[in-house]
């Protein structure tokens, strides 16, 4: 016979719902890891009409995964992406399907591939990522539409000669050119802007978080400086290919997004009704994976507040999104596409930043006057931003 109750949470108010037991906190992870801590690790709440179940438990998010993947793969409806009908273009909006299926083929085999990101090495070293707050769809999607036109003027009459560009702009014209694939102009203009958004305010932010992490504990940022040293000594920069050489680095990427993932809920719709732990949850609910709070559950990890990355070495857990304690970038079949890239970007960068100055704070802010609070927006970002002082080291000099 089948369950019929509904997972435990706060009694709904008729209309507002629970509007009032999530308070004035704009951080709803926040809010939603206090209520959950009084409810448990699967709770239902109400806001409006939209019934919304929180799963905090790495237990439940992979029982969830692993028997109604294929169940749960619409989002939220977002406002603000239906701007120029982004979401009906958009891979992060369709449901899966075939144009979900087409679009992720697509960036798997043309843009996020080894040999692709190989070839494109040179573009991240040389220009790393440039930090957009405010992100407005309207104006990127005309942006992109003059890049589109000003390289399509670039590659002049013969269009299939290319412009002698390698960048992934001229990788999604070359398929447009071939009419088998299926892709317009329109659609490249979309994927643009989904690997924009996807990939500015994530990694930015995860950089920012890892530096602050790394300056409240200065013999962690000299552990991890002393690695870069002796594994790439002087006289030269860091490359990709170094990353698998430089496991302390790789534990503290992994721990600053276990204390500070940039996509702290991760929502989807149900597509039909979800059995588990002998509750409902009903079709149509928002199911919402709760990575910072089990980030911090003090039953899943010692002192979960603190910045350990020694708790990565030599440890089993990965964040590819199979093992769920840790799954900062998704699970299933909608884990993030840009996976690999976000992998290269975030320990080139800091392990750049690392090996290139020493850092110290301001003058007269120690390490425990840093400023943790977050902001509230696409992804979770510092309030206040980071200050810090490079300090010039050997290799920068030799480097100039
Ligand atoms: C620190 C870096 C990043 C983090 C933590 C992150 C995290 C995530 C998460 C949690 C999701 C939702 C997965 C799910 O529903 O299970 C996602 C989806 C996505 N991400 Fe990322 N991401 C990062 C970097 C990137 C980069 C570099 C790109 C592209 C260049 C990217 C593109 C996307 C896209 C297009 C989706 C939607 C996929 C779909 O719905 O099928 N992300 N990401």
């Amino acid at each position: 016979h089948k369950p019929r109750k509904l997972p435990p949470g706060p009694s709904p108010l008729p209309i507002l719902g629970n509007l009032f037991q999530l308070g004035r906190e704009k951080l709803y992870h926040k809010a939603v890891t206090k209520l959950s801590k009084v409810y448990g690790p699967l709770m239902s709440v109400k806001l409006g009409n939209q019934m919304i179940v929180v799963v905090s438990s790495p237990n439940l998010v992979r029982e969830i995964c692993q028997k109604y993947d294929h169940t749960f793969y619409r989002r939220l409806d977002l406002d603000a992406s239906r701007a120029l009908d982004h979401h009906k273009f958009s891979i992060a909006w369709i449901p899966t399907g075939k144009k979900w299926n087409d679009i992720r083929r697509l960036f798997k085999e043309q843009i996020f591939s080894s040999e692709r990101l190989n070839a494109s090495q040179g573009i991240r070293q040389e220009k790393g990522i440039r930090h957009e707050t405010e992100v407005y769809f309207v104006k990127l999607l005309e942006a992109f539409e003059d890049i589109i036109t000003q390289r399509l003027q670039a590659r002049g009459a013969s269009p299939t000669s290319g412009s002698g560009k390698s960048d992934l702009l001229e990788v999604f014209l070359d398929l447009c050119q071939h009419r088998e694939a299926g892709w317009s102009y329109n659609d490249v203009k979309h994927f643009l802007l989904d690997l924009f958004l996807g990939a500015t305010d994530t990694t930015s932010s995860t950089v920012e978080w890892a530096m602050v992490e790394l300056l409240r504990s200065p013999d962690k940022k000299e552990k991890a400086r002393a690695e870069i040293r002796e594994v790439i000594g002087q006289g030269r920069s860091v490359k990709e290919s170094d990353i698998s050489r430089l496991p302390y680095l790789q534990a503290v990427v992994k721990e600053t997004l276990r204390l500070h993932p940039p996509a702290p809920i991760v929502p989807r719709k149900a597509d039909t009704d979800i059995e588990v732990d002998s509750y409902i949850l009903p079709k149509d609910s928002l199911i919402v994976f709760n990575l910072w709070g089990m980030g911090r559950d003090s039953n899943l990890w010692l002192n979960p507040d603190s910045f350990v990355p020694e708790r990565f070495l030599n440890s089993e857990s990965d964040d590819k999104g199979q093992h769920f304690k840790l799954t900062p970038f998704g699970t299933g079949r909608r884990i993030c596409v840009g996976y690999a890239l976000a992998q290269r970007m975030l320990h080139l960068m800091l392990a750049s930043l690392l090996h290139n100055f020493d850092w110290k704070l301001e003058d007269g802010i120690k390490p425990e006057d840093v400023d943790m609070s977050e902001r509230p927006g696409l992804t979770v970002q510092k309030a206040v931003p980071l200050m810090a002082i490079p300090i010039r080291t050997s290799i920068w000099k030799s480097l100039k």
